[in-house]
């Protein structure tokens, strides 16, 4: 609440106004009445003493006239016997009589007989001088004349007023005639006062007047009634005073009294404290008043602003608002429902909720919720307007009653672009979540996957206590494939590898690309290993068959990693990992093969990285060497060319020969680097050779289809050639049947570029990869070097005899050179050059040696070694 202090000022000071002028008021009403009130009271006081004192006068009067109107007084007049005084008139007699004088006077007035007496301290006193002269007067007689019954008042004395009643003296029937007058007389001194005080229940103040009027407006009155003067002395005191005159009406004595204001004073305090409440009160009633005043209006306030704010909300806001009866008959539209409908607000008004849509009202009014109490019940609904315009609304609905009459007040969101929006991030969404877990290019699920599939089939094994059988399958070679084909034809064979595997398997079982050419088999309920190598042989033979890619056929082959759940790990990660160590295994042991997993492959792969990581190192470190193997022509002896091969001198190992890295290092890629190296090595041996004066000798280098691959091997080649000087006739090129077979067509114009060059060819390794013979005639092949396998059993076995005969006479036709390779035996080289074998290569003729030594070697050939020469002359 916003206080208001200057609202509130202005009625503290409205409220202290009027209770000051309401005061002001109820003293000048209630004080005059209380000052009236007081004033009656003292008049009734001083009434109350003027009673008294005229009580006593009647009383003294009495007194007297009893006295006067007495045979024996009567007698005594005439007879003048004192004993009459000495025995009536005692001091006895003054106390019981309470007077202080007694006086007979005759008829002139003058004394006879008398006593005065003092009432206080009891004893007699002389008469009071000058009392009789007043007897005497003319005034007096008038007065007795006037009065006829006697005068009773006061008389001023020298010793004091005097309260005397003179009476005349008759019998006592009271006949005459008169034979004077007694007079009994009263002082009024303090002893009478305080008596007459005490009979008016008021202490008296007594004032004695000496002359005339001083006090202001005593009248001028004749009669000896009292007169009596009120005064307000203060706001405790009224004081009230009555005037006494004497016999002759002149003033003689003024008798007071203070009265305090007891009902003033009470009633001030009264009123005062009235007010004060009423001012506490009033105060009180005015906050409250105000507070109320303030709320009230704050209030009314905040339904103007609430309702203007609704009012602008509903006029202006950017959804459509629709108010409508309960027959869907619209009693208010606002300007967006106008727009998305395409009508005017007239036309709009004339039409009712089923005109503009197909969602009964009937459905609105089941979804409908007061409003303020809750969240309306948002539902959809498809709204037609002008010209045929459709859309989609969210439709909010509520109701509320006013005057008795249900309304429903509607809010329609045109949600026609969100719903559009939602679909299509449903559909990305979806995409996403395909892409999120299936390879784009074959379709299958991929790694992420396939381990939460593999994790729900371990869940389920855990169940029912069978086995998972993981396959990890990955493609030899493959990446050689990849890089010299292009990544296109790399794709259409995974793909189709994909598909065969798929057609291969269960619906059941899973097959998912883990990447690169790597594939993953999982499959459940695996009750023992021979149903999984069954899958796996299945596998490699599904493989194994001939791939035609466009006009290429492809031989491809591959080996699979086999683990286990729970056998082989107690997880996902664990089983995976042992299916992938035993995927390597395989490779180690020869590839186109499946291994099951066994804790000792982990031995193995962990070496496989050792040597990995110490392979990238050996070329800087200059730990590569090169050994020289002649091959010879089997008829003349003659050296006829230097094969290459190439060792590791490994700190650790000692002599690694190539068998054990070549492989690691065509997979890692390091064979580019590493085969760079032994070509320029052979060059620079060859140039080194012939200029310590050896005669020139071809120099052949194993290349290994990974480099050949390689971009820019053909530009290395001639590159390396020129730098060490080296004829291209003096260098020969080996490369394996396998690469011939998988990617002749591909490597043709390279054969053709190198050979125009003037470079060898050869196909090492030749007979076990059935080379077709049409490949074999359109290649530029200078030499074939058959297999050792035909070498070795060429001597026992006649199928192999036959073989090698075929491959002699194949080269021979063909016009290349044929060399057998691995003659380690004596018989072996007689059979072969009995076939006609033109060369031959192997331990038998002469051991790989390294440079020096077959430097050595080549000055003793060159000059007809006996050594040598001893093979070849029998
Ligand atoms: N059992 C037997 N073996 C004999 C006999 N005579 C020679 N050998 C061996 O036969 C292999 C001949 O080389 P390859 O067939 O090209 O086979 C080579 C070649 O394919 C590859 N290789 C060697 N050096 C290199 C190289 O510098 N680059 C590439 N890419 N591959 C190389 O490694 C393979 C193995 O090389 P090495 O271990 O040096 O083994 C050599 C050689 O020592 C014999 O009478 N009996």
């Amino acid at each position: 609440m916003k206080w208001s202090w200057k609202r509130f000022l202005g009625m503290g000071l409205v409220i202290l106004f009027l209770n000051g002028t309401l005061l002001m008021l109820n003293r000048g009403v209630f004080l005059k009445s209380f000052t009236r009130l007081e004033n009656d009271r003292a008049y009734e006081t001083l009434h109350r003493v003027v009673g008294v004192y005229q009580e006593n006068l009647a009383f003294l009067e009495r007194m007297t006239k009893d006295w006067a109107n007495w045979d024996d007084a009567y007698a005594f007049m005439q007879t003048r016997d004192p004993s009459f005084i000495t025995s009536n008139v005692v001091d006895s007699t003054f106390s019981t009589l309470n007077v202080n004088v007694i006086l007979f006077l005759d008829e002139q007035g003058l004394p006879v007989a008398g006593k005065a007496y003092d009432l206080i301290r009891h004893g007699a006193v002389p008469m009071y001088v000058g009392l009789q002269d007043h007897f005497t007067t003319e005034s007096f007689a008038t007065l007795v004349e006037h009065q006829r019954r006697g005068v009773t008042g006061l008389l001023r004395l020298p010793q004091g007023l005097l309260m005397l009643s003179w009476q005349p003296i008759l019998t006592g029937e009271g006949q005459g005639p008169s034979r004077g007058a007694l007079l009994m007389g009263r002082l009024l001194d303090s002893r009478e006062l305080d008596r007459l005080g005490a009979k008016a229940e008021q202490s008296l103040e007594f004032g004695r007047l000496h002359s005339g009027p001083s006090w202001p407006s005593w009248s001028e009155q004749s009669t000896a009634a009292p007169e009596i003067l009120l005064r307000v002395v203060d706001a405790t005191r009224i004081r009230a005073r009555v005037l006494f005159r004497d016999i002759f009406g002149v003033p003689a004595a003024v008798i007071g009294t203070n009265l305090s204001r007891d009902i003033y004073a009470q009633g001030l305090q009264s009123i005062i404290y009235f007010h004060i409440w009423l001012l506490v009160v009033s105060l009180m009633a005015g906050v409250c008043i105000l507070v109320i005043w303030d709320r009230l209006a704050g209030s009314r306030q905040r339904q103007r602003d609430s309702e203007h704010l609704f009012q602008h909300l509903f006029q202006f806001s950017a959804d459509a608002f629709f108010l409508c009866e309960e027959q869907g008959r619209f009693v208010d539209v606002n300007h967006q429902s106008c727009a998305v409908l395409g009508f005017d607000r007239q036309k709009l008004l004339s039409l009712s909720w089923s005109d503009i849509t197909d969602a009964a009202i009937g459905n609105l009014l089941s979804r409908t919720q007061r409003l303020s109490t809750a969240a309306p019940v948002p539902m959809e609904a498809t709204f037609t307007g002008n010209r045929g315009r459709t859309f989609v609304g969210d439709v909010s609905v509520t109701h509320l009653e006013i005057q008795d009459q249900v309304l429903f007040f509607v809010l329609v969101r045109d949600i026609t672009e969100r719903k559009a929006a939602d679909t299509m991030l449903r559909k990305q969404k979806a995409r996403l979540n395909y892409l999120a877990y299936h390879d784009v290019l074959t379709g299958l699920p991929n790694r992420l996957k396939a381990i939460e599939l593999l994790q729900t089939y371990i869940g389920r094994a855990n169940q029912r206590d069978t086995m998972v059988a993981v396959l990890i399958f990955d493609l030899d070679r493959f990446k050689n494939l990849n890089e010299s084909l292009g990544h296109e034809t790399g794709d259409e064979i995974l793909m189709e590898v994909a598909r065969r595997i798929q057609e291969m398997l269960r619906d059941t079982d899973v097959v998912a690309r883990f990447g690169g050419d790597e594939f993953l088999v999982l499959l459940e309920h695996v009750a023992d290993s021979t149903g999984v190598k069954h899958v796996a042989e299945k596998l490699l033979e599904a493989i194994a068959q001939p791939l035609r890619i466009g006009e290429q056929q492809f031989y491809l082959t591959g080996s699979i990693g086999i683990s286990l759940y729970p056998k082989h790990g107690e997880n996902a990660q664990t089983i995976l990992k042992a299916a992938d160590s035993a995927m390597y295994f395989a490779k180690e042991q020869g590839r186109n093969t499946y291994r099951f997993f066994i804790p000792s492959i982990n031995v193995e792969v962990e070496e496989r990285l050792y040597l990995e990581t110490d392979l990238r190192q050996a070329l800087n470190l200059e730990q590569f060497m090169l050994f020289y193997q002649p091959e010879f022509n089997l008829h003349t002896g003659k050296v006829e060319c230097l094969e290459t091969l190439l060792r590791w001198q490994h700190p650790k190992r000692g002599i690694v020969g190539p068998g054990e890295f070549i492989p690691l290092a065509e997979d890692t890629g390091l064979i580019v680097p590493i085969g760079e190296w032994v070509l320029q090595e052979a060059c620079r041996q060859v140039i080194a050779w012939r200029e310590q004066g050896l005669p020139s000798i071809r120099v052949a280098v194993n290349i290994s289809a990974r480099q050949f691959r390689q971009s820019g091997f053909i530009e290395m080649v001639f590159r390396v050639l020129k730098q060490y000087g080296l004829a291209a006739e003096w260098l020969e090129l080996e490369i394996t049947e396998s690469f011939v077979i998988q990617s002749a067509e591909h490597a043709l114009n390279m054969f053709k570029v190198l050979r125009q060059s003037g470079i060898s060819l050869a196909v090492d390794d030749f007979g076990q990869g059935y080379s077709s013979l049409s490949y074999l005639r359109k290649f530029p092949f200078t030499k074939l070097k058959m297999d050792r396998a035909f070498v070795k059993n060429v001597v026992n076995d006649p199928h192999d005899e036959a073989i090698a005969a075929a491959i002699i006479a194949m080269g021979d036709s063909l016009g290349q050179e044929v060399v057998a390779e691995g003659i380690e035996t004596r018989e072996q080289l007689d059979t072969l050059r009995t076939l006609g074998c033109p060369c031959g290569q192997g331990y038998y003729l002469a051991l790989p040696m390294e440079g020096p030594k077959m430097a050595e070697f080549l000055q003793r050939v060159t000059g007809d070694s006996p050594a040598v020469l001893r093979a070849f002359r029998k």
